[in-house]
């Protein structure tokens, strides 16, 4: 009764301010909340017409399927959210709505009554509910105010929405990006008091399945200062990769944190945050998922949290069966360097590889699919990253799939994932598919042409229709993937032949680029230099440098396997580099290798090494070209003979028989400390 009396009372105090403004033209300073009264100066301001009939919508289907496309993890979040909320306010005569960020509504569901008087004021799926479309109402405002807002019966701008009350709040990602809105309308006489407090809730509920869907393959981190908090709407979350870097911070981690919004770079490693290493809450998490552990920050407050180790993460953190996926999760050497390596990275003056990287960079965030092919070794993979890593799905995961190595009965289950009992040995909980452990970042196909023809129709389904159905399940999840795929196969062939299909070869190839092999490349110097430092096969690999007679037999060297081999010859010259040694000498290099170049027709001298260009392996000082000592032993088997031969050959000039063989003085000393 005296709740009716209220409303009634501030009705009557609304429409008095309404007719005097539309007498007067002047916005009321007071008697309405705020953001009302900013909404109504800015519907004054685009000359809206309070009086303005329904405008039904003007957007076609096409237009909606569109957008619902373009806010499809939005939308797959928020269904789930917006049945619970329904749940709460059944028979309330109401409407859950989803709006995108632009006030277009993608979806609704509420009562059948109400559902149909809200289409009468056109309050439906592919209207725009944007200010300048419909005036002050609650969609419209919080959009705009970036804030919760509530609009009750005749503070909407227009005469034809007073019949509403609608509260709606704000939906970010955790980058601080507005996706939308979430909105509960009902009749302007059945308002009720927390229906703010439940839209607000909903979208803490939404943002957080989206932090944790787009963070799946990491360690999440729920934490509060009141255990009792952990678990609850209010703890903050904070997403953590294998090496212990935070990643991502959600919306009340940073509220918590007292951290800026989007300054989540700073928050670097786990330990810069807190006292303690993170591989010891990894192992007690692991041994204990429901435990919750007291944390303290480095400033010396303390938290309690709880880590969650999900199944993408542990499939990451287990070795996966070797090539076929590899979710970055696990500790992996040459993971943080490859986490860095962007396009302009990747640059090291070759013309024909400047080419490939100027051309994706103009793609790389397009929605357009990049073909990269090339020999084996030649970097697809490398590229790849780099693209992920330069475009605005960096913070994304970046999942890659090698077709090549998935065994063909296990392929499907691999990229789509199934629901628990979906066949014969499945996991009882089901498992996530590669396609949607990439949900909001790159699906990186390798080896695409070696993808079996049956897999390859069930691909293209979901490049055509951005939704994955897995195994055994009744309904399609949307999915939002960048695609790169790559094959060291000439696909154009393989469709010919038959072995591809040409429509999903179309699918894929948006933009199609070569990798240049690395015998054909000008940079060599540039590249081993890029190896020796990400290498971590010797304490201080920036000292170390290539001697120009070992460099003059890498740019000879042919190198069938690419870079992955000239990775692999570097690794192990590292290796037997002596302590204190810091050059890398012909006698570091395998035999394969030296043997190949000193087949090879003699060379030209000195000075085109430095370019990286083919010259002789014979060090430019020998007096007296003797023949190489081929096949050259590793140091530690340097063949006595040899050693013996070339101390001769120098009149006891040690340090040239050394230069002559390839080994560090020092080496030579040691060497004739022992009897021959
Ligand atoms: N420009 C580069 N600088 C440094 N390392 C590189 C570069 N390109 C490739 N590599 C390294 O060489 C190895 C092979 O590269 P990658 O796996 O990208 O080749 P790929 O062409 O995809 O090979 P495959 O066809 O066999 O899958 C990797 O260890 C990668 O880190």
């Amino acid at each position: 009764m005296v709740d009716n009396t209220m409303r009634a009372a501030q009705a009557a105090v609304v429409e008095s301010l309404r007719r005097q403004f539309s007498a007067s033209g002047q916005v009321p300073d007071a008697g309405l909340p705020v953001p009302v009264l900013r909404s109504w100066a800015r519907c004054q301001r685009l000359g809206l017409d309070m009086g303005e009939r329904v405008r039904p919508p003007s957007t076609t289907r096409g237009d909606l399927m569109v957008a619902r496309e373009r806010s499809a993890a939005l939308l797959a979040h928020a269904s789930g959210v917006m049945e619970h909320l329904h749940e709460q306010i059944r028979s309330s005569g109401s409407m859950v709505l989803l709006a995108d960020a632009s006030g277009m509504i993608l979806h609704g569901i509420g009562d059948p009554a109400f559902v149909d008087r809200a289409n009468r004021v056109a309050l439906q799926a592919g209207a725009n509910w944007s200010e300048c479309e419909r005036g002050t109402n609650a969609i419209g405002a919080t959009l705009i105010e970036r804030a919760p807002v509530e609009v009750l019966g005749a503070e909407h701008y227009l005469d034809c929405n007073g019949v509403l009350t609608c509260s709606a709040a704000p939906i970010f990602d955790w980058r601080g990006e507005l996706l939308g809105a979430l909105d509960i309308s009902g009749d302007h006489r059945s308002h009720q008091p927390h229906t703010l407090g439940l839209a607000r809730m909903g979208v803490r509920l939404v943002e957080r399945r989206l932090f944790e869907s787009e963070h799946a393959r990491h360690a999440l981190l729920s934490f509060h200062p009141r255990p009792e908090g952990v678990g609850g709407l209010q703890e903050g979350l904070l997403a953590i990769d294998a090496d212990g870097e935070i990643v991502a911070a959600d919306r009340q981690a940073r509220a918590l944190l007292g951290v800026e919004e989007r300054r989540v770079a700073g928050l670097g490693n786990f330990s810069n945050l807190f006292r303690g290493g993170f591989g010891t809450l990894i192992g007690r998490a692991a041994r204990d998922p429901a435990a919750l552990v007291e944390l303290e920050l480095r400033s010396g407050a303390r938290i309690h949290a709880r880590l969650r180790l999900s199944p993408a993460w542990q499939a990451g953190a287990q070795s996966a069966p070797a090539g076929t996926a590899r979710v970055a999760a696990a500790p992996d050497p040459s993971r943080s360097a490859r986490h860095r390596t962007t396009l302009e990275t990747l640059s090291t003056g070759d013309p024909a590889l400047q080419f490939v990287l100027d051309r994706c960079a103009r793609i790389v965030g397009r929605s357009i699919p990049i073909l990269i092919q090339g020999e084996s070794g030649s970097g697809k993979e490398l590229l790849a990253r780099a693209c992920h890593n330069s475009g605005p799905r960096a913070d994304g995961p970046f999942v890659a799939v090698n077709c090549a190595a998935i065994p063909e009965n296990l392929i499907e289950s691999e990229l789509f994932g199934y629901v628990g009992g979906a066949f014969t040995g499945a996991r009882k909980e089901g498992a996530i598919g590669r396609i949607q452990q990439a949900h909001g970042g790159t699906l990186f196909l390798d080896e695409i042409g070696d993808m079996p023809l049956a897999m390859q129709a069930r691909l293209l389904r979901v490049l055509q229709e951005r939704c994955v159905q897995p195994v055994g399940a009744g309904s399609a999840v949307p999915v939002d993937i960048a695609l790169l795929c790559a094959t060291h196969r000439q696909l154009g062939e393989q469709v010919k032949a038959g072995r591809f299909r040409e429509d999903l070869y179309y699918r894929v190839n948006g933009l199609g680029v070569q990798l240049p092999p690395l015998r054909a490349r000008s940079d060599l110097q540039g590249i081993v230099r890029r190896l020796l430092d990400g290498s971590s096969h010797h304490p201080e690999p920036a000292r170390v440098d290539v001697a120009p007679e070992t460099m003059a037999i890498l740019a000879a060297y042919p190198w069938p396997g690419n870079i992955r081999q000239l990775q692999n010859v570097l690794e192990v010259a590292l290796a037997l580099l002596d302590e204190g040694e810091t050059r890398i000498l012909p006698v570091h290099l395998p035999e394969e290798v030296l043997q190949a170049v000193g087949d090879a027709p003699a060379l030209a001298p000195s000075a085109g090494a430095e370019r990286g260009e083919p010259r002789s392996a014979r060090p430019a000082d020998d007096p007296d070209p003797l023949p190489l000592p081929l096949p050259l032993r590793r140091a530690r088997a340097l063949d006595d003979d040899a050693i013996r031969a070339a101390i001769e050959r120098f009149d006891g000039n040690l340090s040239a028989a050394a230069r002559h063989l390839g080994v560090a003085r020092n080496t030579l000393y040691r060497r004739m400390g022992r009897p021959f």
